[in-house]
């Protein structure tokens, strides 16, 4: 007779989750017994990292993956994690290992008690099946659940004394299943948003991570130039969807209500393609839109669309809704937008570089389709205008600003994308949130470059705290780490680089590396 865990390995098989990113406890070993040859385990030290990991999987494969968490304690550690996955719509299908069913009220050591209600908000769907024989009909609802628009991460409990439970044959049915999403807007709706768009004076193009997600960024460049229009990234970027040097490209839009109505003054129709309105940060107060334009938003994202605070919008397949749109619109007859001039060099100074100098290094010797993961925050704004990105999945930023993204996602981006070269740029203080994805690179000899911008402080929060008044506040320093050592020890090659030679040659040499280096720099503090 078949088994909970022959049918769920069945089912795990056959739609293509058989990489696993966990961290084990005794009530996920019944899970994990008998693994079979063809899956692969990648261990994370810390839940954080886990799902950091696989987050960076999801992202750069666009597939569901599987994460198997440790309980309540495990769960609880994830969540941070969890907030960038939920709004990075990232197919996770996480796990959680459960105590015996027997046991779970009782609360003995290990219950996860309450489990469906632990992970909530962050997760699309959350459960534990009532009996061991719903299982793999559970994870075959979450798989489908997880991948379905708007994506993202569900939770499923499961007790560790179902999975040698015998199921009846008929349940490894669900193993066999397709499920699949289609929907275009109708020929009546793409009329009515071809006419707004042919009809408007000036238009303007925003553009977010769903564009990248979709692989629909050469659209998104077809549309622009089409109409002839400005195209930004919408604030608070996490993904790069339009290529950086085009003429069109016009830079990543201001987290603010009063900055974003700013930089589109003078446009008459502002479309917004794949992006939350708006992931607002700094609390900026102003007009929503400027004097006389209207919104139009086309998502994938019924929740986006409805809570979106001006505009109209249209719910579809994002890449569908492109490619039956471009074919209605007419040629613009408006001059195309002029390039964006290329920034000035940064002098470094003794002991210390410019960021802006890193990163120039970097657009010099990275790999043209080298893949960035971002998370130091006060120099975002210099990166994107120095570091040229063309491709989709170019770039991956913690998209609730969680911080401990950054280097597990390194690590799962580059496990799922083996072809291109992965390098993370992280701040000195994001870095410690999640250190430990460093012993997993090294372990699974994952050859990402990772970069530490050591300004020994947290920049961003520095500038926050003049925006807020509070310059006094305590708790804005980090003096006093030395990364190459944290790396050492969780196996990682390290080297220190102060000057832009040494940063250079060392950039080189772990360009060529086959296992994973980290570089730290001693850098100077600029503004976000
Ligand atoms: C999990 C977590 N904790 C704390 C913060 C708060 N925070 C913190 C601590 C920042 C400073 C990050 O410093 P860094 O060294 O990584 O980068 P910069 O010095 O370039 O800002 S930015 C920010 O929002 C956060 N976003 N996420
Ligand atoms: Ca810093």
């Amino acid at each position: 007779m078949p088994t909970v865990h022959s049918v769920t390995y069945q089912l795990l098989r056959r739609q293509g989750l058989n990489v696993v990113f966990g961290n084990p406890g005794s009530n996920e070993l019944p899970f994990l017994k008998d693994f079979p040859e063809d899956f692969q385990y990648v261990l994370g030290l810390h839940e954080g990292v886990v799902v950091g990991m696989a987050d960076g999987y999801a992202l750069a494969s666009r597939r569901p993956v599987l994460v198997n968490l440790h309980a309540a304690a495990g769960t609880g550690n994830a969540m941070g994690a969890l907030t960038n996955a939920w709004y990075s719509h990232s197919p996770l299908v996480l796990t959680a290992g459960q105590q015996a069913r027997s046991m779970i009220g009782v609360e003995s050591m290990l219950a996860n008690v309450d489990a469906p209600s632990l992970p909530r908000p962050l997760v699309k769907w959350s459960y534990e099946p009532a009996c061991p024989e719903d299982v793999p009909r559970a994870l075959s609802q979450a798989i489908h659940m997880a991948n379905l628009p708007a994506k993202g991460p569900v939770y499923v409990s499961i007790p560790h004394d179902d999975w040698g439970r015998e199921v009846e044959e008929d349940a490894a049915l669900v193993a066999r299943r397709d499920v699949h999403h289609a929907s275009t807007p109708s020929d009546a709706q793409l009329a009515g948003l071809a006419e707004r768009l042919n009809q408007a004076r000036n238009p303007v193009m925003i553009v977010g991570p769903e564009v990248d997600a979709e692989h629909a960024n050469a659209l998104a460049v077809e549309l622009a130039e089409r109409l002839r229009m400005p195209a930004w990234v919408a604030p608070s970027a996490s993904r790069c969807p339009f290529p950086t040097r085009h003429a069109c490209f016009r830079g990543v839009l201001p987290a603010a209500i009063a900055g974003i109505s700013s930089k589109l003054d003078g446009h008459d129709l502002i479309l917004v393609i794949g992006a939350p309105v708006f992931r607002y940060h700094q609390y900026a107060p102003g007009r929503y839109l400027p004097q006389g334009a209207e919104l139009i938003h086309l998502t994938s994202d019924v929740q986006e669309a409805a809570r979106a605070p001006m505009g109209d919008a249209l719910v579809g397949g994002l890449r569908a809704t492109l490619e039956k749109l471009l074919p209605t619109l007419t040629q613009s007859e408006r001059a195309m937008p002029e390039p964006l001039p290329l920034p000035q060099p940064m002098a470094d100074e003794p002991g210390r570089l410019a960021p802006e100098s890193v990163f120039d290094a970097l657009n010099e010797l990275a790999p043209k389709d080298a893949i960035f993961v971002k998370e130091s925050t006060s120099t975002v704004t210099a990166f994107w205008q120095r570091v040229e990105m063309r491709h989709p999945d170019s770039y991956f930023f913690p998209a609730a600003g969680g911080l401990g993204f950054g280097l597990p996602a390194a690590v799962g981006v580059q496990l799922a994308r083996p072809e291109r070269q992965v390098i993370a740029v992280i701040g000195d203080g994001s870095a410690n949130y999640a250190i430990s994805a460093l012993w997993s690179a090294a372990q699974y000899g994952v050859p990402v470059v990772f970069i530490i911008l050591r300004n020994d402080t947290y920049g961003a929060l520095r500038w926050f705290s003049r925006m807020l008044d509070a310059e006094d506040a305590p708790g804005l320093d980090v003096p006093g780490l030395d990364f190459c050592s944290l790396a050492r020890g969780y196996g990682v090659d390290a080297v220190c680089t102060d000057t832009r030679d040494a940063f250079e040659n060392a950039l080189r040499q772990a360009l060529n590396a086959t296992k994973p280096m980290l570089i730290e720099v001693p850098t100077t503090t600029i503004e976000p």
